[in-house]
């Protein structure tokens, strides 16, 4: 019997370097920087170049001479949204601006996690840092000192339509780093206290708006697009670990390699296609488990049909929108990470300002949407894969319910576990449904009259993730006890780790410490129904992937290779 190599040297996903610093302002942001900070502590550094900050300070200057000169410039010297015709006088500019975070204090429901607020706050920095928003550098350091300390504004998660970007939200982000009020909260390493504390204990006084800052700071899709581009990270991250769940599903059920041929997808190049296929033959080779049957010999029989069924001989066709349309939504959400978000912008090198819409969410929205609707359709996938595991009539000689010892009649295997993914998969579809759809056209006097629900639908993405690292726990837990048993039918002993192929290896052993039950060649994960309680086993995977633990480093290959 093998040695259990727990200590594999592969690489953790680069986000969780804690070393890392995420310069805003010099380079477009990734994904993978805004996971880092997000997440995992890596430092943030406001670019020093000096054309950018030469750039922020311009915009300014060119709002405090048009405020001067009593220049008509929405939200500077005009009333906001549907009351823009209300004239604001060069006096009442500067009260215009914190009142308008007054008045969105509005939020309502529970506190966005920490990593989202965190992700909002760097895409709000960087927005501003492209010099066409008029905002003090110095507020924009606030951004990053709070995000060094680890001090994080407590923001709710219903509040904004993702119209005029997320008023409300940013308003909270903003009452905490001006530090007027005692109102507004943060999380303080832990501890919750008010905004002016947090600044003092930063070493930092209460900083009154000034005219258009206060615009600058909430007029924009920050909030929507941070979740988003967490989420983002995470459906690629689940889409990885599903073709490791179905790559061990085939080797349980002693599936073939040939539908996975490049002949076949070469004459059907959807890149999605290719990928997944080329992919799910990377994760098969070297399997003791499959039927290899790349030479083309289709000579297996066994009473089983000629060729498999449609989970797993269709698998990269299906699969293939899914890789293509979330490589889609990650181009958008970082192309949306790396825009100017909030109106009116100033182009200071020709003295003017514009009245436009970039705060509009629409791509955060539709894009969340659709990133929902593919978790439902993986979902879908890997439910299917799990019945045939469970089903003696299609699983090739496994088990009914992958029962690891018929001996003990009582045995009922993994049942119930089935039964828990079945009441999880319908909900993940139904997160699939739209919401950039629904239309409240009446919204602030008409005047939002079309809005992108884009807020909402991030949170929902948010939700849908979370649920679906559930389901993905449920999925490998099935694959690692499927490929036992059938190490047990092919080579009489069930340790797998002997068996399976060298990628799916890595994955098999992370989620068996991950669960604390080391492969064995005497018996198999699941032996008896009263030898260990499955749901403490689901929430360890599931809390694992979530943290892109042990079991994400398995997968990574697949992950890198995911393009953008
Ligand atoms: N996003 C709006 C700004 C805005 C709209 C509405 C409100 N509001 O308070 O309703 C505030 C600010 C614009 O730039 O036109």
């Amino acid at each position: 019997m093998n040695v259990v190599d727990f200590q594999t040297n592969k690489s953790l996903p680069l986000v969780n370097d804690p070393n890392k610093t995420v310069v805003v302002g010099d380079n477009s942001l990734t994904i993978d920087d805004v996971v880092s900070v997000a997440r995992h502590g890596a430092k943030v550094r406001l670019s020093d170049r000096e054309d950018v900050l030469q750039g922020v300070q311009a915009s300014c200057d060119y709002i405090a001479e048009a405020v001067a000169s009593g220049a008509p410039i929405y939200g500077v010297t005009s009333g906001f949204g549907g009351m823009a015709n209300v004239v604001i006088s060069p006096e009442s500019a500067q009260l215009l601006q914190n009142n308008l975070i007054w008045y969105h204090k509005a939020g309502a429901g529970q506190k966005l996690s920490k990593p989202d607020v965190r992700a909002a706050m760097l895409l709000r920095a960087n927005s501003h840092m492209y010099g066409a928003s008029a905002i003090r550098l110095e507020l924009i350091r606030r951004v990053e000192t709070f995000l060094n300390a680890d001090v994080t504004p407590h923001v709710h998660e219903f509040g904004s339509i993702g119209a005029s970007g997320d008023l409300t939200p940013l308003a909270y982000i903003t009452g905490a780093i001006t530090g007027l009020d005692t109102c507004y909260k943060v999380d303080f390493n832990g501890e919750e206290v008010d905004a002016p504390t947090a600044l003092n204990r930063l070493g930092l006084q209460p900083l009154p708006l000034l005219p258009k800052e206060g615009l600058a700071m909430m007029n924009g899709t920050s909030v929507m697009t941070g979740i988003a581009a967490n989420c983002v990270y995470d459906a690629r991250v689940l889409l990885a670990l599903s073709m490791g769940a179905h790559a061990l599903a085939i080797q349980g059920l002693y599936g073939t390699n040939q539908s996975f041929h490049p002949f076949i997808h070469d004459r059907k190049p959807h890149p999605g296609q290719k990928w997944a296929a080329s992919q799910m033959l990377d994760l098969l080779v070297g399997s003791l488990l499959i039927r290899d049957e790349l030479n083309g010999s289709h000579d297996y029989r066994g009473g089983d049909p000629i060729q498999d069924r449609y989970s797993l001989r269709c698998l990269p066709q299906y699969m293939g929108p899914i890789v293509d349309g979330l490589a889609e939504i990650t181009t958008q959400i970082e192309q949306e990470m790396n825009s100017v978000t909030d109106n009116p912008l100033i182009d200071a090198e020709q003295q003017a300002s514009y009245h436009g819409g970039n705060f509009l969410g629409q791509y955060v929205g539709m894009g969340m949407d659709r990133l929902r609707y593919h978790m439902g359709m993986l979902a879908k996938h890997l439910d299917v894969q799990i019945a045939l595991l469970v089903a003696p009539e299609f699983n090739h000689g496994l088990s009914a319910s992958l029962v690891g010892n018929r001996e003990r009649s009582v045995n009922m295997g993994l049942k119930a576990l089935q039964i828990t993914g079945n009441s999880i998969m319908p909900i993940l579809s139904f997160y699939g449904n739209s919401i950039a759809d629904r239309y409240p056209t009446h919204a602030e006097q008409f005047n939002q009259n079309i809005n992108s629900q884009g807020f909402a639908s991030a949170n929902l993405a948010r939700r849908s993730i979370e649920i679906f690292q559930q389901y993905m726990a449920v999925a490998l837990m099935f694959g690692v006890q499927a490929v036992d048993l059938r190490t047990h039918l092919i080579a009489d002993h069930y340790d797998a780790s002997e068996c399976v192929s060298p990628t799916t290896r890595e994955l098999y052993l992370a989620v068996r410490e991950v669960v604390g039950v080391p492969p064995s060649a005497d018996r198999p994960y699941i032996r008896n129904d009263n030898e260990q309680p499955l749901d403490d086993h689901i929430a360890r995977i599931a809390a694992d992937i979530a943290s892109g633990g042990r079991i994400v480093a398995a997968m990574q290959s697949v992950l890198s290779s995911l393009k953008k």
